[in-house]
């Protein structure tokens, strides 16, 4: 068929990866989140902002599953997740909590190898010398080549987040979903990480405390205020000083970052409580 123009778009989007609808969760007695929509594109770092107790782990868990929402849907390249199994779920997604797990007998290596399980399982392994290789390669990723043979239970937080991080990388996710990624981290292994995020390619959700870390990292951030999406969108936009001050109740000044066109907030200690003699 004749065609009068071009219609096919300049600059394609990618695809749509994450949807979440009309999102809620209760305890029975209270509502802890409610109404929260966002869509996610493939690829997109979002940083999940928000004072202490808001809702930040809730809506986290209620992503993958740990919780299940009082109400709307979460849909994964356009499926509910609800209907996925949980072998299907855990191909696709893939966490890093909060909670450092211990009483692991395991050197970081081994404690790696479970991470490519996802996609296979004990009976059907990778060849011994391409598990290696890419459990190697991640060990470099994450500077912990020398921790490789090194008893999980042994190392600091830090150094045990980030065998974390690498084993939610090895499961090859599509959706990456942290829990204070940078918690228990030195400002050094804080960028490193933030960085490491950004250059992944999947699409994923973080929950972050540091608005300036977040600010010059993430593609987007979600800000919830007492249970609900108060603001999604680019740092520029979300990183404004009345935002700041009504959802954290702390005076900032905002400014360009002097490398880079994204916010730089310095935050007024001498207002209010924050007076130093
Ligand atoms: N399983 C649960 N049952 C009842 N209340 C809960 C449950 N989990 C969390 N809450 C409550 O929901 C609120 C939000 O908690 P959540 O852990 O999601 O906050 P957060 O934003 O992650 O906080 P923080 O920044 O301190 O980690 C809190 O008041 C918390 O006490």
């Amino acid at each position: 068929m004749f065609k009068a123009f071009d219609d096919t778009p300049r600059n394609p989007q990618p695809p749509l990866q994450l949807e979440v609808e009309n999102l809620g969760w209760g305890d029975g007695r209270r509502s802890i989140l409610s109404g929260v929509s966002f869509n996610l594109f493939q690829g997109e770092f979002v940083g999940l902002l928000g004072p202490n107790g808001v809702g930040k782990s809730t809506l986290l868990r209620c992503l993958y599953r740990f919780l299940e929402p009082t109400s709307g849907r979460v849909l994964l390249g356009g499926q509910d997740t609800r209907t996925m199994s949980r072998r299907q779920f855990a191909r696709q997604v893939a966490v890093v909590t909060q909670h450092l797990p211990s009483g692991f007998s395991m050197t970081v290596r081994q404690f790696l190898t479970t991470g490519l399980l996802a996609h296979s399982s004990w009976w059907q392994r990778l060849d011994r010398r391409q598990e290696r290789m890419q459990i190697d390669e991640m060990l470099e990723r994450v500077q912990l080549t020398e921790m490789a043979d090194r008893h999980f239970e042994l190392l600091s937080g830090g150094e045990r987040q980030r065998v974390l991080i690498a084993r939610a990388l090895l499961q090859q996710p599509r959706l990456l979903l942290l829990d204070e990624p940078t918690n228990h981290l030195d400002i050094r292994y804080q960028i490193d990480t933030l960085k490491l995020l950004r250059g992944l390619g999947v699409t994923v959700i973080a929950s972050i405390h540091d608005l300036n870390l977040a600010s010059a990292y993430c593609d987007r951030l979600l800000l919830l205020h007492q249970g609900r999406l108060a603001a999604f969108g680019e740092p520029g936009q979300v990183m404004t000083q009345e935002q700041i001050a009504r959802i954290y109740g702390v005076d900032a000044r905002i400014d360009p970052h002097p490398q880079g066109t994204h916010p730089r907030i310095t935050f007024d200690y001498h207002n209010g409580d924050y007076v130093f003699a």
